[in-house]
């Protein structure tokens, strides 16, 4: 044959070691059954083998042979011409100069410093092996053995420190004992008396022990074996021995062969050192990098890469292009050293491919590629999942590819690292994912799902629950939440209608300049007949009579039970430093700036807002919290939430391009407008200025409270409300669901977050929503009425829609066909018992909810008795008047 083969034994299956380490998923692990066929193979001058995942490529054209094997641990091999006639060749110098069989001919005889020179894919700088003293472990059977004296003689010469053992069982607790501290470099295992020691199986169990890869194993066997069969060796090699090793009593023979081992070993323990710091920085870096075998089948990837592709940490070797495409591949096989392309990423998370542009490199000991290197860069708006803060900040905010030299984009991204930019949800982001460092994949999972919820904008803006359920069962109840909620409705492709002011002379004008000032009513005495006082001193109870205060008010309800709440029981007047006068001025111009025709949006409902704010203020939660200013804030934002509501949506605004909705840009259009006219009435007329007197501090945190509680009335931001409340105030609750809301366990209330100013402001608001659609969990006869009202209103938008040929925002609310029980139904289900069942108990009002209940059931009782129309509903609710006792109209009661 002539040449000895050069075998180049190749792992497809990436493992990880018994602790988890990434330089063992490295490892290329050569399992029994192919060292065998290998044995086998060999004997053909060239041969290739592929089982169980391993190739096994023999070639007779080289000398000596590179392999990464044993269990679990890389280590390199160099060995000698087993055969062959080349005289020359180095394995016939090293077969000259010692009687070992084998020797490792291209180390250094002498290697005293511990130091080899690292092989060319490793920087040099990382190789550090601290001077050790030598040490080996002998383990022979025989007590009196002079190899092993010779050995432990050798040690002692070289300053080194020499133990001997005598049997496997001894080895393995010693070794495991001292993992720690003190694993030998060399150990030299006894393998000619397979009766008493069975040295193969000794070192699979050395080599399955902790921190043993580094260990330099040398098997001695009796020469008459060894010369026995030219391929005997690959038998202890396969078991995990580095070296064969002809039994000898000389000690030169044996000073040098320490002193090989412990540079080879020490050599191996700095590479496995090297490139577990290589991993590490893989791993730590935002980049995703993966590195392919020279088949482009992925060995190694890093945690970015797992992060954004989904993939998990321990997978084993795959095709890449099962995750990549793109030129970067193409490159990849052509044999460039170096190359820049774009790359496609897969994401197994998301349908659309990601391209990203990657920097590629080939790595190879010799001439042949070992590993090929993908470092793929995250660009605006993509990667840096596993960062918060800053970082993200970074990636979403520049685009990479539009800045030309890469030193000069980390330059000018480092200064921004200096920005006092990060948010809380920035560094709660950072904390988690700090937290999937080392954590299960299941939790890692866990968290980086939370993660990416976190990252989105819409953080409180959840899909509504049960969609699906709702729109088959119910599409009224579909419509009108979905309205409610959503901020899509917006038809831009509508054609212009023309005239701006599309309202109906129904709404009158809603041109925010247009101001209806009635300050020239400012002398209203405010006089009250008996029936009106009796009904206002009944004004902090939940069952007030609101309907009878707008008869007995002449629809001027607002004014007289503002006086009678914000002037008296309040005393805002103290709180502003204002007269009771210019309270009334005020009251009146806003009352007069709501739209009387409104069959909802009109003052009576302000009225009603305003009521059941002055209600929740006297819960002793509120008292103790709110200051009398926070206090006197919260009900003019009460009575002013809607004031110049045109009785028709925001989205209908938007559709047709009102004045309104081009001035605020289609966002939050109508409450915009109601904060926005509340002050500009104010501020207008110093005789109705109810400001006047604030300090310039005091007026801005009123008019910042203000403009906060009216913009908090928006329904589209329903739920982002809700969920800060509840997520602040009931985040303790162990029976949580996902969305923080919905539990089967009841709420945990835990008020502790109210120390902070920004939680008083979720309290605010959520009192204020409350208030706002609190007609639902009023008693029956006024939630009715409500219920009627709306419905009324909803239906002449839609009638408004139609003749104008504008989209149609809810057209199950059409009155020839709309069910008002079942609007009711819906709404009480998916708006109001959440938010009332939250509400109640912070405030201590369990009547909210009980309410809210028991008019859902009565809604579905006349659903299941046929009541559909407005007409239906009249009929029932004129039924309900007969059977309840008579209340007599007053006369108006005030005058101008
Ligand atoms: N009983 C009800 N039935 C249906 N919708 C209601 C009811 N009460 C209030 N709403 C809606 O809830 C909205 C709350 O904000 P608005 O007052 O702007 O407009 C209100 C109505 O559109």
């Amino acid at each position: 044959m002539g040449c000895t083969p050069s075998m180049l034994l190749d792992h497809k299956n990436r493992r990880r070691d018994s602790t988890g380490s990434q330089e063992a998923a490295l490892a290329k692990v050569a399992p029994t059954t192919l060292c065998n066929k290998a044995v086998q193979a060999a004997r053909a001058p060239r041969a290739s083998l592929e089982s169980d995942g391993f190739s096994i490529q023999l070639s007779s054209k080289k000398d000596s042979y590179v392999s990464q094997m044993g269990n679990n641990f890389a280590t390199q091999l160099h060995i000698k011409r087993i055969s062959g006639s080349s005289s020359g060749s180095p394995g016939a110098r090293a077969g000259r100069r010692s009687s070992l069989a084998l020797t490792p001919e291209d180390e250094p005889l002498v290697d005293v410093t511990n130091r080899s020179p690292p092989p060319a894919n490793i920087p040099t700088a990382l190789i550090y092996s601290p001077p050790e003293p030598l040490e080996l472990l002998c383990v022979f059977p025989e007590r009196t053995s002079r190899v092993c004296a010779a050995a432990c003689s050798a040690v002692e010469r070289a300053g080194g420190e020499a133990r001997s053992l005598r049997c496997a069982r001894e080895t393995l607790d010693a070794l495991r004992r001292d993992n720690d501290t003190r694993v030998p470099h060399v150990i030299v295992v006894d393998a000619r008396q397979p009766q008493q020691l069975d040295a193969l199986l000794l070192a699979r169990a050395i080599r399955g022990t902790k921190n043993t890869q580094h260990v330099y194993l040398i098997a001695i066997v009796k020469k008459s074996a060894y010369l026995k069969d030219e391929f005997g060796v690959l038998a202890y090699l396969e078991a995990g021995f580095n070296r064969v090793m002809v039994e000898t009593v000389n000690t030169t023979a044996w000073c040098a062969e320490v002193l090989q081992a412990r540079s080879s070993a020490a050599c191996s323990r700095a590479q496995i050192a090297a490139t577990a710091a290589l991993a590490a920085a893989a791993d730590r870096c935002r980049d995703l990098v993966a590195i392919t075998d020279d088949q482009q089948r992925i060995l190694l990837t890093n945690k970015s890469w797992c992060r954004m592709l989904g993939w998990r940490l321990e997978e084993g070797p795959r095709p890449i292009h099962e995750a990549a495409g793109g030129e970067a591949l193409r490159l990849a096989t052509t044999g460039a050293r170096d190359w820049e392309a774009p790359v496609t990423l897969r994401r197994r998370a998301a349908p659309d491919p990601i391209m990203l542009p990657c920097r590629g490199a080939t790595i190879g000991l010799t001439k042949t590629t070992s590993h090929i290197v993908f470092v793929c860069e995250p660009s605006a708006g993509e990667g840096d999942r596993g960062r918060g803060s800053l970082h993200s900040i970074r990636r979403g905010s520049l685009d990479v590819r539009s800045v030309a030299s890469d030193g000069l984009r980390r330059t000018s991204l480092a200064k921004l690292q200096g920005l006092p930019l990060e948010a809380p949800i920035t560094k709660v982001i950072s904390l988690l994912s700090a937290a999937t460092e080392g954590a299960p994949p299941s939790t890692v999972a866990c968290i980086e799902r939370a993660v990416d919820m976190l990252r989105t904008s819409e953080l409180y803006s959840p899909q509504m629950r049960d969609e699906t359920k709702l729109r088959v069962e119910d599409p009224i109840a579909t419509d009108l939440i979905g309205a409610l909620l959503s901020r899509e409705q917006v038809n831009q492709n509508l054609v212009y209608m023309g005239n701006a002011n599309v309202l109906s002379s129904r709404r009158s004008s809603n041109d925010s300049t247009v101001v209806r000032s009635q300050t020239n009513r400012t002398n209203i005495k405010h006089k009250t007949t008996g029936q009106l006082r009796e009904l206002l001193d009944t004004a902090l109870s939940w069952d007030f009579e609101i309907f009878r205060l707008e008869d007995l008010t002449r629809g001027r309800p607002l004014a007289h039970l503002g006086l009678a709440l914000m002037g008296g029981r309040f005393d805002v007047c103290a709180a502003l430093e204002c007269d009771e006068r210019t309270l009334l001025h005020w009251l009146t111009v806003i009352e007069t700036n709501y739209h009387a025709v409104n069959t909802y949006h009109n003052s009576t409902h302000a009225a009603d807002v305003l009521q059941a704010v002055a209600y929740f203020l006297e819960k002793d939660r509120l008292k103790n919290l709110l200051e009398p200013v926070e206090a006197a804030a919260a009900l003019i934002s009460a009575a002013a939430h809607d004031i110049d509501h045109p009785g028709t949506s925001s989205a209908f605004l938007c559709n047709a391009r009102h004045p309104l909705a081009i001035l605020y840009n289609d966002v939050s259009v109508l409450e915009s407008h109601h904060a926005a006219l509340t002050f500009k009435l104010t501020l207008n007329d110093d005789r109705v200025n109810i400001f006047k007197n604030l300090d310039r501090d005091t007026y801005k945190t009123v008019r910042h409270h203000v403009i906060d509680m009216i913009l908090a009335t928006e329904m589209t931001k329903h739920f982002e409300h809700l969920a800060k409340f509840v997520n602040v105030f009931y985040a303790k609750s162990s029976g949580s669901k996902e969305d923080g809301m919905h539990t089967d366990e009841p709420l945990s209330l835990d008020t502790t977050a109210l120390s902070q100013p920004e939680n008083v402001l979720l309290v605010k608001r959520m009192m204020i929503k409350c208030a706002d659609v609190s007609n639902a969990s009023r008693p029956q006869k006024f939630a009715m009425e409500w219920a009627r009202r709306i419905a009324e209103e909803y239906f002449l938008q839609t009638d408004e829609e139609k003749a104008k040929d504008l989209p149609v925002v809810m057209p199950m609310f059409d009155r020839a066909t709309c069910s008002i029980p079942r609007s009711q139904i819906g709404f009480i289900d998916y708006i109001i018992i959440d938010m009332m069942e939250a509400w109640a108990a912070f405030i201590d009002m369990p009547e909210l909810v009980n309410h809210a209940r028991s008019n859902n059931q009565h809604w579905r009782e006349l659903d299941e008795a046929g009541v559909t129309t407005l007409a239906d509903v009249k009929r029932v609710q004129r039924q309900n008047a007969i059977q309840a006792p008579p209340t007599t109209t007053a006369e108006p009661t005030t005058e101008e």
